[in-house]
């Protein structure tokens, strides 16, 4: 397959782009309405790779699923044994296994050869504290990884169980996930280190309650899990998850990429019905792109980010915002100084050891970056064209079409493997820069002025994205 050419576009941008839904929330409703005993509707779901993984392997465990007027209709069944694929997908590879301790009957559970060297031992050890059998792959340093065959025997007790969790956030969510069906609940502590990603905590918390499943987290009793504070116990008490009928909201990751266009062109990039309040990481943006320089306003439940004539770098701590860190980074290799993003070392561990390849790139590019520990450096230099690698990860093709928009020249190699989270990607970026000429941003139904520099047209916002 040749390398995608990169659009290049060094002129600002002025865009309005509608991002289908949110993985982490799609794949977290699905796995719920499966485990529940009656059907449950989840509108606007995203159809990608990882959710459509996370449908066959229910599907063959015993769940119905039919897709319709773009919705997903999911009707429980008793959970049985099958063989699934997970993919490079750290949600399917990791809720699945603790998911499969309820079906009656052996779930082996391999994935991409990618998806081999991605920590699972946690979650490995977790099903075995549960007296649940389970199978597995052992790596050179002696720890449990895919594939996995996990022996369940339709029920499983719960009890307490204890978790290092310092390596991904998902060993908590797997398991918080699967505790309503288990016997006695689960009440589950998180041994050592610092939990990642903790917003993912708090969305999978928000999920089971909004389900109606009890949830208490401790040190605090309720609420939210809140950075710098997080909790380290829960207690799931036992129930019967009822999704009901709800819409996933847009991934706010995956339109990072877009608002990244507006900082990296100093143009304006709308992102259509951005949630008023959430739990995805993604709504950090917000405060991270204005401290780069950027001017950001929510306007009738649109994002609105200009980007600034001068990025300013960042000294910033991202461990509970991993996800943005290759689209921050892009942005960064165009600041005016160095840039710092530390406390970043679960990344080593998400879809490529995402440290080394972002330092490889840069430097294919003739940039420089390098890392310090668990901290990743940024030094911006005059950059060159180049075909940059992608490793099977999505967000290293959305960090290559940024560097792409401001730098002549580059491709990007394995372009599909956006597909992952957003297979629309390639097109979405193409007909973002094709229509860049027009202004487009400030439409007849938007209700509000736009930031200052930007016309306004009556012509109506395009639908860049997945149908509505
Ligand atoms: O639970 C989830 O949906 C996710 C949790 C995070 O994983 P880590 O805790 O491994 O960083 C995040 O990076 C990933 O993209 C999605
Ligand atoms: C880390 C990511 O994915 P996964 O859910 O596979 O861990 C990601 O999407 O950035």
């Amino acid at each position: 397959m040749s390398a995608w050419p990169a659009p290049f576009h060094a002129q600002p941008l002025n865009t309005s782009i509608r991002v289908p839904g949110s993985k982490s929330l799609t794949n977290r409703f699905i796995v719920l309405a499966a485990l529940g005993d009656q059907p449950s509707v989840i509108r606007e779901p995203l159809v990608a790779r990882d959710t459509v993984l996370m449908v066959r392997a229910l599907e063959a465990m015993g769940t119905g699923f039919e897709f319709y007027d773009n919705a997903l209709f999911v009707y429980p069944g008793p959970l049985r044994g099958a063989s699934i694929h997970a993919g490079l997908a750290g949600t399917v590879m990791r809720f699945l296994p603790a998911v499969a301790t309820l079906a009656n009957g052996d779930v082996e559970i391999d994935g991409d050869v990618a998806a081999r060297v991605r920590p699972m031992d946690p979650v490995v050890r977790a099903i075995e504290q549960l007296d649940v059998l389970i199978d597995h792959g052992t790596n050179a340093a002696g720890q449990a990884t895919l594939p996995v065959t996990v022996h369940g025997t339709g029920s499983v007790l719960g009890g307490r169980i204890g978790i290092d969790a310092s390596a991904s956030s998902q060993f908590i969510s797997a398991m918080l996930l699967a505790a309503p069906r288990m016997e006695s609940g689960l009440e589950l502590r998180h041994t050592a280190g610092q939990i990642p990603s903790t917003p993912h905590l708090d969305m999978t918390v928000d999920v089971l309650r909004g389900s109606g499943i009890e949830v208490f987290t401790f040190p605090r009793d309720a609420g939210p899990v809140r950075p710098g504070h997080p909790a380290v116990r829960w207690l799931v008490l036992p129930g019967i998850p009822d999704v009901g009928n709800v819409e996933v909201e847009p991934d706010l990751s995956n339109a990072g990429a877009f608002l990244a266009a507006a900082m990296v062109t100093g143009g304006f990039v709308e992102i259509q019905n951005w949630p008023r309040i959430t739990k995805q990481p993604g709504d950090q943006l917000r405060t991270i792109l204005a401290q780069m320089g950027a001017s950001v306003a929510m306007m009738a439940g649109r994002l609105q980010v200009k980007g600034p004539e001068q990025i300013e770098p960042i000294d910033l701590d991202m461990h509970d915002v991993g996800e943005l860190v290759p689209t921050v980074a892009a942005v960064a290799t165009f600041a005016t100084g160095t840039s710092a993003i530390r406390n970043i070392g679960q990344l080593r561990g998400h879809e490529t050891d995402r440290l080394s390849a972002i330092t490889t790139e840069l430097e294919r590019l003739g940039g420089k970056a390098w890392v310090e520990d668990d901290d990743l450096f940024i030094e911006p230099r005059p950059l060159h064209g180049a075909t940059l690698q992608t490793y099977e990860d999505h967000r290293m093709a959305t960090f290559a079409a940024i560097i792409g928009l401001r730098v002549e020249g580059v491709s990007v190699e394995n372009i599909a493997t956006t597909s992952k989270t957003l297979p629309q990607f390639p097109q979405m970026w193409q007909d973002m820069v094709a229509g860049a000429a027009v202004v487009r941003a400030n439409t007849a139904d938007l209700p509000v002025e736009g930031p200052e520099g930007t016309a306004s047209s009556p012509d109506p916002a395009p639908d860049n994205g997945a149908t509505a």
